[in-house]
């Protein structure tokens, strides 16, 4: 069996040391180089890397990525901070090198992935939603890129349903209490020591409340999906927003 060689960029971090074990683990890849900042990502090309994966922060994934579609190195990126501007410019580096493949994973947990799938199909049924995501403090981003795409399917899929905006009366009120407005999708963030990472979408109508939760419990549970990325992302040029991608849920 040939296995692959992959990279990891952000090897140091509390994802990044996960992601060394389990490629380390894998029978069908070989960890050929796990850099971390202030190292040069010379040592991917020089270690013949076909797929990196990067788990680093908003401000380095950009650079990161221009460095591996530049040499033709298949991306796995677990790094947050998007938007449709930084997703349009990868797009347009990826179509210079037309063989390559990025996976952007907002979220490598299975069950993060379902729960975005499900609020998807709730949200045409359901006159208000709301999404609550909770880290631990040392993330970098908010809100998180997961509530992000969460709030982002849940208004494509209430506008392709002709839903009407949902019903918020509140006139007076403090800066950010009614949390960040994504596609006229509220999402708050709450930051608390002893947690990982959380995610609530609440649904509610007349006398009805439906709740989607899902709990990260540890990094470890990211590791399926990152493997399962490295392996799909060989056989899939260009730019794949998303795991369920991969899921073959449809
Ligand atoms: N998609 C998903 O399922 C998940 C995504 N994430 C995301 O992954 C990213 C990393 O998270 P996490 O592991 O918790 O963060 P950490 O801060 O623990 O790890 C990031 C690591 O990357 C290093 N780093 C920073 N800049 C560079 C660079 N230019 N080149 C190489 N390495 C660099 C950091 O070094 P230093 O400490 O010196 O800054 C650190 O060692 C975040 O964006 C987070 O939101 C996290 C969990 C799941
Ligand atoms: O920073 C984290 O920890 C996480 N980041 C991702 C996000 O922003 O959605 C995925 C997961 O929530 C953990």
């Amino acid at each position: 069996m040939s296995t692959l060689r992959v990279a990891v960029i952000g090897a140091k971090g509390k994802m990044g040391s996960e992601a060394v074990k389990a490629v380390r683990n894998a029978d069908d890849m070989d960890l050929v180089a796990a850099v971390d900042r202030d190292d040069d990502l010379a040592a991917l090309t020089d270690a013949g890397t076909q797929v990196a994966i990067d788990l680093t922060h908003p401000d380095a994934v950009m650079g990161n990525l221009d460095f591996l579609v530049r040499n033709g190195i298949h991306g796995v990126v677990g790094t947050t901070g998007w938007t449709d501007e930084r997703l349009e410019t990868v797009r347009a580096r990826l179509a210079e090198s037309p063989d390559t493949g990025v996976l952007i994973a907002p979220n490598f947990g299975i069950g993060a992935v379902l729960t975005m799938r499900f609020a998807e199909q709730a949200a045409r049924f359901f006159e208000s939603v709301e999404v609550v995501e909770l880290h631990h403090p040392n993330k970098a981003d908010a809100p998180s890129g997961t509530a992000v795409r969460t709030a982002q399917l849940i208004a494509d899929a209430r506008r392709e349903a002709g839903c009407a905006p949902q019903p918020d009366a509140t006139s007076t009120t403090l800066e950010g209490a009614r949390g960040a407005d994504v596609d006229g999708v509220p999402v708050h963030a709450v930051r608390l020591r002893g947690l990982v990472a959380h995610q609530e979408v609440l649904f509610g109508d007349e006398g009805e409340i439906f709740t989607l939760r899902h709990d990260s419990m540890n990094r470890g549970s990211f590791m399926p999906g990152v493997l399962l990325g490295v392996r799909r992302v060989v056989s899939a040029p260009g730019l794949t927003y998303g795991l369920d991608a991969f899921m073959d849920l449809d």
